[in-house]
């Protein structure tokens, strides 16, 4: 198996869905599965916060999840826990500023999906030299789903980073809705990640379709 490529990995990216047990109100196993339904292209499990489940029981749940992914051909990427995503076989990472070095990841995942969150130009260039298939870039907007949330830059950050050359994949993240997402787009994103847009909506099902409605070019 060789590295994704930039093509497969803009279609993975156009509707990435994020989720921990914290962010939902109804069954995160239901709420997977609508989101699914409606058309969700990537799912990342990300379990972070107070009572974030930990050791076996957050084993445990990431199996679930990623059968329902496995179900439906959605790959599912792992937030931080690197450990975890090997011993799941996961299809990849996603690592913040703050987590493991990408290259020393790399290293660990072999040819899986590889992401890193970017803020700026040069943490853009150093992730895509450390092995990156995609940047995450944002908050893009005020965000509600991460407490340690940096400023919200807006669009522009994304439509600079192209400006500066920059070719691999990019997915914004950070208060995204079906409203602003083709903005998002039209900035220069392949792609859009969100949490509570889909988590905490009556109809996870209904949300994931709106958004995948708003990106289409
Ligand atoms: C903090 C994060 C920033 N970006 C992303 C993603 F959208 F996947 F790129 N995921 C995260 N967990
Ligand atoms: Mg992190």
């Amino acid at each position: 198996m060789e590295r994704i490529s930039r093509e497969m990995m803009r279609k993975w990216l156009s509707v990435y869905f994020i989720l921990g047990s914290q962010n939902c109100k109804k069954d995160p196993l239901t709420v997977l599965t609508e989101a699914i339904d409606g058309g969700i292209t990537l799912f990342q499990f990300r379990e972070k916060g107070k009572n974030a489940y930990t050791g076996e029981k957050k084993r445990h749940f990431a199996t679930k999840l990623q059968s329902i992914c496995r179900e439906h051909n959605i790959p599912f990427i792992v937030n931080d826990d690197v450990q975890l995503a090997m011993e799941l076989d996961a299809d990849g990472v996603h690592i913040g500023q703050e987590d493991e070095k990408a290259d020393i990841v790399r290293r660990k995942i072999g040819h899986k999906i590889l992401g890193v969150s970017a803020h700026n130009l040069k943490e853009a260039r150093e992730a895509i030299a450390a092995g990156a298939d995609y940047i995450g870039v944002g908050p893009i907007f005020p965000t509600s789903s991460k407490d340690d949330a940096k400023e919200a830059q807006g669009p522009s950050i994304i439509r600079s980073l192209r400006e500066s050359g920059i070719q691999t994949p990019i997915v914004a993240i950070g208060g995204i809705t079906p409203e602003n997402a083709k903005e998002v787009i039209h900035a220069g994103a392949d792609g859009v990640s969100v949490i509570s847009a889909i988590a905490s909506s009556e109809s996870p099902f209904e949300a994931a379709r709106e958004l995948v409605k708003s990106v289409k070019k």
